[in-house]
């Protein structure tokens, strides 16, 4: 049963890296706003869940379903014109372009969906206020602090208005304080915009922040709120 409302909804994943089996039967679902964690050790297939829900990975067997369009279904081309309107990304070490401002990162997924230099900066900048790094805006990646960093990471994931902010390890480099700040920042700003969060962790702390924990082990999901 797929459940009513469902925004992404994956049903019997399937991957394997040559001899590796990565998802042996995953699904998973989220509606809109929700914030779901995708916990369990290492290995176990999280952040290949995270890639195929996204459509990074294709899987070789399974469905993914976003907004009921078949992703899998999608030409490589739909499928990149998606991520960028409809997804935004937060990974563990922020995947800042190191040459530009954190002004210049924020607005960069701006930018590549067409809005002009002014409008795409005064859009970051106020991303940046809102994620309190307001003062680092002119700042390169380098010259900043791994939290701070993070959260221009998580402004640039959210600048773009996404349905979906994918989330892998997002405080796995931080200590507790700032990776807990950058939770609060990051699941309030979701709760804004009504953006559905996916965030793969394997910290029960950082998971205390979703509506919804779902467990991966040995490539197959256990979901109590999804039955297949
Ligand atoms: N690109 C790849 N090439 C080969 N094997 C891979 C690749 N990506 C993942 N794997 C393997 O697939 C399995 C699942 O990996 P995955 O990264 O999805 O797990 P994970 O739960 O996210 O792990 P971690 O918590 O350590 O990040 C592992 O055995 C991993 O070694």
């Amino acid at each position: 049963m797929i459940p009513a409302g469902s925004l992404l909804v994956a049903e019997d994943l399937h991957k394997s890296y040559g001899r590796t089996t990565a998802l042996d039967g995953a699904s998973f679902s989220i509606h809109p706003g929700e914030v779901v964690a995708v916990l369990g050790p290492s290995g176990s297939g999280k952040s290949t869940l995270l890639h195929c829900l996204a459509g990074i990975v294709p899987p070789e067997s399974g469905t993914v379903r976003y907004a009921g369009r078949d992703l899998t279904a999608l030409t490589d081309r739909e499928r990149s014109a998606l991520r960028r309107t409809e997804f935004g990304f937060v990974f563990q070490f922020g995947q800042l372009v190191p040459e530009l401002t954190c002004t210049e990162n924020v607005a960069l997924p701006l930018r590549l969906a067409g809005v002009r230099r002014r409008a795409a900066e005064a859009t970051a900048a106020q991303w940046l206020e809102r994620l309190e790094v307001a003062g680092i805006g002119g700042q390169r990646p380098g010259e900043v602090s791994g939290g701070q960093g993070q959260r221009v990471a998580v402004a640039r994931a959210l600048v773009t208005s996404p349905r979906v902010v994918f989330a892998d390890e997002p405080t796995g480099a931080l200590d507790s304080y700032s990776g807990e700040r950058v939770m609060e920042l990051l699941t309030e700003a979701a709760r804004t915009t009504n953006a559905a969060v996916v965030l793969v962790t394997h910290e029960p702390r950082v998971a205390a922040y979703s509506d919804r924990e779902i467990v991966v082990r040995d490539g197959r999901t256990r979901d109590p709120d999804y039955a297949l």
